[in-house]
C-alpha cells in the first residue's frame, strides 16, 4: 500500500540528506524517482544538502499542478517509481492534495520533507496540509540543538543575530548567515518564547551586573 510521509523537523536537521538518502538507495536498486522541490538554497531545480550531496530536481512553480505533472510524465511513457517533495513547507495546501493524490490513484508512495513552523512558530500552510493528510508523520530522530544544549523545536528568524519576529513568512536562508544579513537559528521552545539567540545569550552574559551592588 503506497503512503504518504512527511519527515519534518526544525531547520538543519538533516531532512535533506534523508531525501537524498531515500533518494540513493532506490536509485541503486533500480527504481527511478520524481524528485519536487521548492526555493532549496542552492539554487533552482536543486535539492541540496548541508552535507555537500546536491542532486537535480523538478522546481515547483506556483500553481503547477503535481499530480498532473506525474500523469504527463508517465503518459509519455517515462517512469516514476516513487516521489520525493523536498522543502515542502513552501508548496500549497493544493499541491498537497495532489501529492495525497499521486498516492491514491497512481499508486506511488511519497516522501515529503519540510519544517512545519515559521519563525513565528505558526504553521506554513503546506506543512498544515501535510499534518492533515499525511498516512504518517515522522519527525526526524537527529535532533538540532539550541546554544544551551536542549532540543531545539523551534526557528528564529536572525538579523545580525537578534531575533526579529515581523516580516514575510518565506525567506530563503541558512542557519549560518553572516552578520548583518538574516539568517536562522534553531532554538529550544524557552529561548524562543525569550526570542534569546546564542548571540544574545552571550552578550548578556558579558554585560556588567544589572543589580546595584551595595553594602548596606
Ligand atoms: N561537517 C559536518 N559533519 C557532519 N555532519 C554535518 C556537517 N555539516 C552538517 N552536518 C549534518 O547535516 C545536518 C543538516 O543536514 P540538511 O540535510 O542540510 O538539513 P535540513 O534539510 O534539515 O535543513 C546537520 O544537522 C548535521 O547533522
Ligand atoms: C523558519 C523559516 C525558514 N524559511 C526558509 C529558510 C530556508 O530557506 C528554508 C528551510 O530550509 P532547511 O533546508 O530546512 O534548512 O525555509 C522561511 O522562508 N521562513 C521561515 O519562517
Amino acid at each position: 500500500m503506497s503512503e504518504l510521509v512527511f519527515f519534518c523537523g526544525t531547520m538543519d536537521c538533516g531532512k535533506s540528506t534523508l531525501a537524498l538518502q531515500i533518494e540513493h538507495n532506490r536509485s541503486a536498486r533500480g527504481l527511478v524517482g520524481m524528485i519536487f522541490t521548492r526555493n532549496d538554497r542552492a539554487g533552482e531545480g536543486k535539492l541540496s544538502s548541508r552535507l555537500g550531496l546536491v542532486t537535480d530536481a523538478v522546481e515547483v512553480e506556483d500553481g503547477a499542478d503535481l499530480y498532473a505533472h506525474l500523469v504527463d510524465h508517465l503518459s509519455q511513457g517515462r517512469r516514476a517509481d516513487y516521489v520525493i517533495a523536498d522543502e515542502a513547507q513552501f508548496l500549497d495546501p493544493e499541491q498537497i492534495d495532489q501529492l495525497a493524490r499521486v498516492v491514491d490513484d497512481l499508486d506511488l508512495d511519497v516522501y515529503a520533507f519540510g519544517i512545519t513552523t515559521d519563525f513565528r512558530s505558526k504553521l506554513f500552510p503546506g506543512s498544515q496540509r501535510l499534518v492533515e493528510l499525511a498516512d504518517r508523520v515522522e519527525v526526524l530522530q537527529v535532533e538540532a540543538l539550541c546554544w544551551c544544549g536542549a532540543r531545539a523545536t523551534h526557528n528564529a528568524r536572525t538579523v545580525g543575530g537578534v531575533m526579529v519576529v515581523e516580516g514575510a513568512q518565506v525567506v530563503v536562508g541558512d542557519v549560518t548567515g553572516s552578520a548583518d544579513e538574516i539568517g536562522y537559528e534553531v532554538l529550544c521552545r524557552r529561548h524562543h518564547r525569550r526570542r534569546m539567540t546564542a548571540a544574545t545569550a552571550r552578550a548578556a552574559a558579558l554585560a556588567p551586573d544589572v543589580l546595584p551592588v551595595s553594602s548596606g
